[in-house]
């Protein structure tokens, strides 16, 4: 168990973190998400104990961490820039953290480990190489061997699977959740990628300017996202966002008077708003509220097309199966459909703050 509470850590004039309350369950496979420069890097070091917060506390296992030696909390943590010993064998590297006086295991148990995790990240048959001599993806996976060898309390992971290539970075995920499912070890993973949290992540925390902005499974941050800036963290392509207003009877009314939304919106009539839907939620001609626009332009995505639909002033995208939008040409009219389930709406965004989610009926 990891909890942090109202952590903050300035260096100079920066304010990386700005009260971080973050709380993960033991066993739990936890990721967290944000923009570069979010914070995401010195929580992780926060935790090890590389970092002295200025205020707050870090508590593992109940237990507060002040004046601890990171040596001494018990975590194992994996940086992005890695340091590994270039001139010892991938096995050396491996075994260096078994031979520390903390964690020494018998010769043969530490070579026992260190096959499983060895076969685990599939580099079983580079162990006797020289790290140095290996690719920027194979010595990641050493790296994050190191971390996995020894049993700790908790494993923190800045961005382990950066390196890799795309189908490497997906085989990956799913050992690594294997890794997560099979040991239980409580693992914060930082990641920038909305893919990868939601692949990975039994509960995902999106971090902004140095706080939690959202802490909750992959549903609930993708059907209830806290405002318009977590909306756009996730899904490919973007959810679409309407400009207008709530209408008198609490329905949806787009800025051009073009679109037209029935709906009760928990907000007061004239409240500017944004309505976000998501690409794959908008059909083309199937039940659900009608939409008439005209086809912008179509882009093939493998088995399905992006269509891009102008909808009066606004242009808005949806996904359609391959099959339905053959032939959709620019300007030939399209009639879309959404599912009233799949609205959300959203205050408009200010210059100060991204637009939080609205409820509505
Ligand atoms: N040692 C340091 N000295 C000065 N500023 C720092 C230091 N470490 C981090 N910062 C600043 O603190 C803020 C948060 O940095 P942090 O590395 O935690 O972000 P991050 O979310 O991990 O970003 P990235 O994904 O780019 O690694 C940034 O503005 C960064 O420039």
């Amino acid at each position: 168990m990891i909890r942090l509470s109202g952590i903050r850590k300035t260096y100079g004039k920066v304010t990386a973190l700005d009260g971080l309350e973050l709380d993960v369950r033991e066993g739990e496979f936890f990721c967290l998400l944000g923009p570069s420069g979010a914070g995401k890097t010195t929580t992780l070091k926060t935790i090890a104990g590389l970092e002295i917060p200025d205020a707050g506390t870090v508590e593992l296992d109940g237990e507060d961490m002040r004046g601890v030696e990171p040596y001494d909390r018990g975590v194992a943590m994996c940086f992005e820039s890695y340091a590994l010993y270039p001139h010892k064998s991938a096995y050396d590297n491996l075994a260096s953290p078994l031979r520390s006086p903390r964690h020494r295991l018998p010769a043969d148990r530490a070579r026992e480990r260190i096959g499983e995790v060895a076969e685990l990240l599939g580099i079983s048959a580079l162990l006797d190489r020289p790290v140095g001599r290996l690719s920027n993806g194979q010595r990641q996976r050493v790296a994050l061997g190191r971390v996995l060898v020894r049993p700790a309390r908790a494993f923190l992971l800045d961005e382990p699977l950066s390196h890799l290539d795309a189908k490497l970075r997906q085989q990956m995920r799913a050992e690594l959740k294997a890794i997560g499912a099979v040991r239980r070890t409580t693992t914060l993973y930082v990641t920038h990628d909305s893919v990868e949290a939601l692949a990975l992540g039994d509960r995902i925390g999106v971090i902004r300017d140095g706080r939690i902005v959202q802490t909750g499974t992959r549903e609930e941050i993708w059907y209830r996202p806290h405002d318009t800036e977590v909306a756009r963290a996730f899904g490919r392509p973007r959810i679409n966002l309407l400009p207008g207003a709530i209408a008198p009877d609490g329905s949806f009314r787009s800025a051009d008077g073009k679109v037209e939304l029935p709906m009760r919106a928990d907000a007061a009539p004239g409240t500017e708003v944004l309505v976000g839907v998501r690409p794959r939620d908008i059909e083309l001609n199937g039940r659900g509220h009608e939409l008439t626009g005209t086809v912008y332009v179509t882009e093939v995505l493998g088995r399905s097309v992006e269509v891009t639909v102008r909808l009066g002033e606004q242009h808005v995208s949806l996904v359609a199966p391959r099959g339905g939008a053959t032939g959709l040409r620019p300007d030939d009219p399209v009639r879309l459909s959404v599912r009233p389930e799949n609205l959300l709406l959203f205050e408009a965004d200010r210059p100060e703050r991204p637009g939080r989610r609205i409820d509505h009926d």
